[in-house]
């Protein structure tokens, strides 16, 4: 029986695809095979010695200490796309709610008094103060073309904005997916100097932190609205609010609420909702609790951000022998000399790298006996090993 520890409210639609008489799933499980999490921040959680996997039922992963679990041999899965047309959507309202002072406008409408007639004398009358702009023909620039921005990109194409995209690291799959009419930029620069309307679309990480910073806001088109759904800690929040006030910036989507932005109406905080919609949840459960089921049921890798993707199709009559080990020369050699020492045939074996890590799976004809895994466990080198029977 496996041990699987929810974190966050993971959606029932995910959870029913781990067989109850092969799963335990609760939130109180002390010594897990594996965690299902939303946005949890673990990184100051205790990893237990009985973690195998980690799902994170969603896109980013910067609440997750990958490098930790990496180090441990752990996979961490997450939901690439999975919630992508949630957050298109958001992102797409966002637009709408600037271009055309929604929020303002509505506010105005409440605070109003008096009977009808007076009611819309005074519509009438200061209408005016909301008027707003239409977005066939602006520029959206987009920094990161993956799953979200991708999407972004499309819809914005249909309602006519012409579009200038950011991402050095776009897929072949992305690439396909993009609206033909999608201008390549070469730098973040280039797409500040271009846009009416910016969209972040990046993970957050060392290198992506305050990429939106004073100098790049002092750079943009004088009205830039720029929408922030990726993550809090790419803005230099401090800079915006300037940026607000000398006129630079129009206005600030975001989805991350902070004490600086709090009654600054030019700014618009969304409560983390861009994947916050039935579909998206019920998505992301599904796509982390089957690729977490499957890795440990049969050692195969889908979509894990620190290990490489690895199927093999079971083989042999024997175990499953998995091993996770730092990419370096020999590993492989120490492996099959460990298993030729008692006496198993080797049946099928893949072994495939990512950046430091390299994982083997290899099926044997037999019983994989412990004194051998034991051996193995404390090669140097050796991250973490498991046998499947
Ligand atoms: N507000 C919300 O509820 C949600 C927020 N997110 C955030 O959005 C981010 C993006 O999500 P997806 O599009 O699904 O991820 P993705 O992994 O499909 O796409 C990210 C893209 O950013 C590109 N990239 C990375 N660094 C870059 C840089 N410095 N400049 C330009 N491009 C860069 C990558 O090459 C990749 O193509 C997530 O990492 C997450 O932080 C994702 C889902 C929901
Ligand atoms: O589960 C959530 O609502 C968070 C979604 C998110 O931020 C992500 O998928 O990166």
């Amino acid at each position: 029986m496996y041990k699987i520890r929810t974190f966050n409210n993971i959606s029932a639609k995910g959870l029913d695809r781990l067989p109850r008489d092969r799963f335990e799933v609760s939130s109180e499980i002390a010594a897990p095979d594996a965690v299902l999490l939303r946005s949890e921040k673990l990184h100051e959680w205790p990893i237990p010695d009985s973690l195998k996997a980690v799902g994170r039922a969603g896109a980013g992963v910067n609440n997750v200490p990958v490098d930790a679990m990496s180090a441990r041999g752990i996979p961490v899965f997450n939901a690439p796309g999975a919630n992508a047309n949630a957050v298109k959507e958001l992102v797409i309202a966002g637009i709408f709610l600037a271009a055309r002072n929604i929020c303002e406008a509505w506010a105005f409408s409440e605070a109003l008094t008096g009977d009808d007639a007076s009611l819309n004398q005074q519509a009438e009358a200061e209408k005016k103060r909301f008027t707003g702009f239409e977005l066939p023909g602006r520029t959206l620039g987009i920094i990161g073309l993956g799953a979200i921005g991708v999407n972004v990109a499309n819809a914005a194409c249909a309602l006519g904005m012409r579009v200038i995209g950011y991402d050095p690291k776009i897929t072949v799959r992305s690439a396909w997916q993009l609206e033909a009419g999608v201008r390549r930029a070469h730098s973040v620069d280039e797409v500040f100097a271009a846009a009416d309307v910016l969209t972040l679309h990046i993970p957050e990480t060392d290198d992506t932190r305050g990429l939106v910073n004073a100098g790049r806001l002092a750079a943009a088109k004088e009205g830039l609205v720029l929408l922030n759904f990726a993550r809090a800690g790419i803005v230099d929040q401090a800079a915006v609010v300037q940026s607000l006030e000398n006129g630079r910036l129009a206005r600030y989507i975001c989805d991350f609420p902070a004490e600086i932005f709090k009654n600054n109406s030019k700014v618009i905080c969304l409560p983390h909702i861009g994947a916050s919609t039935n579909e998206a949840q019920e998505n992301c459960a599904i796509m982390a609790a089957e690729q977490v089921k499957d890795y440990l049921e049969t050692g195969n890798i889908i979509n894990a951000v620190n290990f490489p993707e690895l199927i093999l199709p079971r083989n042999g009559s024997g175990d499953r022998l998995t091993v996770a080990n730092a990419n370096v020369p020999n590993m492989l050699g120490q492996i099959s000399t460990s298993l030729a020492e008692a006496n198993l045939n080797i049946a099928d074996m893949f072994n495939k790298s990512l950046g430091d890590l390299a994982y083997s799976v290899v099926d044997v004809d037999g019983h994989v006996p412990s004194d051998i895994v034991a051996k193995l466990k404390s090669t140097e080198g050796v991250l973490a090993v498991r046998v499947i029977e």
